[in-house]
């Protein structure tokens, strides 16, 4: 398979990286659209869209041109928005999600995952979906994280969200299941796998050569050795032990509430957490506006921004970019660091 490559000598323009549109009702195509508008002045890579062209219009006026293939993007892209038109186009109503538009944000999905499989993109930086509505059209995974892993070979223990922002980095072990099943779900297996595939993406994407892991606890005060309840001492404390055996570079279980301070964030480089909001909670406090969701463990690059659909606000020109471009940014960054890196 292809390595993700934005700098391929053979080829005179930059590979572009792929945008699924997300639900088009949602922030989704404005988000893209003024990331594009902003596309020098922030240095953002070369990249077009992949949806339905009418979700743009319905929320912005600005140079769009359909292209047919994404080696048509570079070209395109210093004038107008490249969009590759998925599917018939539909009618958009922003703010009211239909069941044409989750088919759409999931053919999407697909399309834009096979073209960086195939080397034709450099990575997919998708905007958000609604959840709810892909499952009302028959998506059977819980994200698009293990969708994609899927269509990459990649086993869902083994792809790993990463949420980064300038304060933090944070994984959680257990990601879109029910706060009741979360304590079932985690074992010395999950934790390990996870944490193997954070340190080697923390090295691979981000550069950085000894990675050090701070791993949370479950329960209050970390369960104080059992009082407060017993994941620590049964699972998170033997698997933090056995991969410092391992050679990984990491401490805990940690109380939960104190170790997400500026102080102790001097002291890792990602945090590990058992659930969740455990890990989003901090990142989208600090970082809302330039969060980046990056899964680590891929044969491709993919990245997102931290947040979601926000039907409430799409229609309105209020949504903020940031965190879209910082999500192209990291792509970018993430590309050159693996060919670095390898
Ligand atoms: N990566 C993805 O595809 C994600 C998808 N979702 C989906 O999004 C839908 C809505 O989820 P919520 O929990 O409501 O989270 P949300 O992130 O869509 O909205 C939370 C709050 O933040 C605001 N907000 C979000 N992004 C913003 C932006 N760029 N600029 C200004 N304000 C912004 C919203 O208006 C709302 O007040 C759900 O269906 C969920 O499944 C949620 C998170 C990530
Ligand atoms: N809360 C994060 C989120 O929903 C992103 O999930 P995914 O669709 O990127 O797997």
């Amino acid at each position: 398979m292809p390595s993700s490559n934005i700098t391929d000598p053979a080829r005179p323009d930059p590979v572009p990286f792929a945008v699924p549109l997300g639900d088009p009702a949602g922030i989704g195509p404005e988000i893209t659209a003024k990331s594009w508008v902003m596309r020098e002045a922030r240095g953002l890579p070369p990249f077009f869209a992949v949806g339905d062209i009418a979700a743009l219009r319905a929320v912005w006026l600005g140079p769009v041109q359909l292209i047919e293939t994404p080696a048509q993007a570079a070209a395109v892209f210093p004038d107008a928005l490249p969009v590759l038109q998925v599917g018939d186009s539909h009618p958009v109503t922003p703010g009211t999600p239909t069941q044409d538009g989750a088919l759409t944000a999931f053919q999407s999905l697909e399309v834009a995952v096979g073209l960086a499989r195939q080397g034709s993109a450099a990575g997919i930086v998708t905007a958000p979906v609604g959840k709810e509505q892909l499952y009302g059209v028959g998506f059977t995974h819980p994200g698009q994280t293990e969708f994609i892993a899927e269509r990459c070979g990649v086993s869902a223990h083994n792809a790993v969200m990463m949420l980064a922002g300038p304060s933090l980095k944070v994984v959680p072990i257990t990601i879109h299941i029910p706060l009741a099943d979360v304590s079932a779900a985690l074992t010395v297996d999950l934790i390990r796998a996870r944490a193997l595939t954070t340190a080697k993406g923390l090295q691979r994407n981000f550069g950085i050569a000894r990675p050090r892991l701070a791993v949370a606890g479950l329960n209050p005060h970390a369960g104080e050795n059992g009082a407060l309840g017993r994941e620590e001492v049964d699972v998170i404390r033997p698997a933090v032990e056995q991969l410092r055996a391992e050679g990984l570079d990491i401490v805990g279980p940690l109380s939960p509430d104190g170790m997400f301070h500026a102080r102790a964030r001097e002291t890792y480089d990602a945090a590990l957490c058992m659930y969740h909001d455990q890990a989003l909670i901090p990142i989208k406090t600090l970082n809302f506006d330039e969060g980046v969701n990056i899964t680590l463990g891929l044969p491709i690059v993919r990245t997102s921004p931290d947040h979601g659909t926000a039907f409430g606000i799409a229609g309105t020109d209020s949504a903020n970019p940031g965190a879209m471009m910082a999500a192209l940014r990291m792509a970018a960054e993430s590309a050159r660091a693996r060919l670095a890196h390898g």
